[in-house]
């Protein structure tokens, strides 16, 4: 799938210990039909078959939406399952090696905290940048503060998108106004509402108010 920086609007990121016991396929398909523009599978708790097939689900569910399905860490996933990309950070593969192996028409996104980070990325061939965490989360153990402030000097300083991530909620997106982002990458505020749907509708129209204006 050719990689537009629209499809970053609403970028949900699945967690196992969020969804529960709802199910993955019924999760996703809930975000996508509130408004969500790209997934990532992120499933640090499975082995490669298992993680194989739970794309393998997926894609079929994002097809349906045209939305892109980015696999985290793995880009042997990719290749095994056609899946439209992978989101390394920086204790993952080099993004150079995944553009090597994944060519030129595959999504490839990279996690940048640093403005030196963020062009290394750029320059590496990265189609994208997921820059946190912008505010508090719970959900990434290591992950370590931003803020806006950093967020912006980010998205001022290369030419690829920008999505924030870490601890984006339906609360604190306006805060993100003026930064230069392209998207929100939220994982709690989508997978961990009690309704899927309505949290990712209301999310997609904060998101598209900061990204578009209105
Ligand atoms: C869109 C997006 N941005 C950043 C990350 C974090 O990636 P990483 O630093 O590799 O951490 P893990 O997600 O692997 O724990 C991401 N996944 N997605
Ligand atoms: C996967 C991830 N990466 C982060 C980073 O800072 O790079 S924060 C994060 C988790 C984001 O989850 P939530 O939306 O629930 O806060
Ligand atoms: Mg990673």
């Amino acid at each position: 799938m050719k990689f537009d920086k629209n499809m970053l609007a609403l970028y949900a990121i699945t967690d196992r210990k969020c969804i529960g016991d709802r199910g993955l396929e019924y999760s996703v398909e809930q975000a996508l039909s509130g408004g969500a523009t790209m997934i990532q599978l992120r499933d640090k708790e499975v082995d490669f078959d298992t993680l194989c097939k739970e794309a393998d689900s997926l894609l079929k569910i994002c097809q349906k939406y045209s939305a892109p399905l980015i696999i985290n860490d793995n880009a042997d996933v990719v290749i095994k399952t056609g899946a439209d990309g992978v989101h390394l950070g920086q204790n993952d593969m080099e993004l150079a090696k995944a553009r090597e192996i994944l060519g030129k028409d595959k999504i490839i996104g990279g996690s940048a905290r640093t403005i030196e980070l963020a062009k290394k990325a750029e320059q590496s061939g990265a189609d994208y940048i997921g820059s946190g965490a912008v505010f508090g989360t719970l959900t990434k153990a290591d992950a370590k503060y931003l803020g806006t402030e950093n967020l912006k000097k980010i998205c001022g300083a290369v030419g690829i998108p920008v999505v924030a991530i870490g601890g984006v909620s339906a609360d604190n997106i306006p805060q993100l106004e003026n930064c230069g982002i392209s998207g929100v990458a939220v994982v709690s505020a989508i997978f961990g509402a009690d309704n899927i749907c309505s949290a990712a509708q209301k999310l997609r129209k904060l998101a598209d108010s900061v990204i578009y204006g209105g």
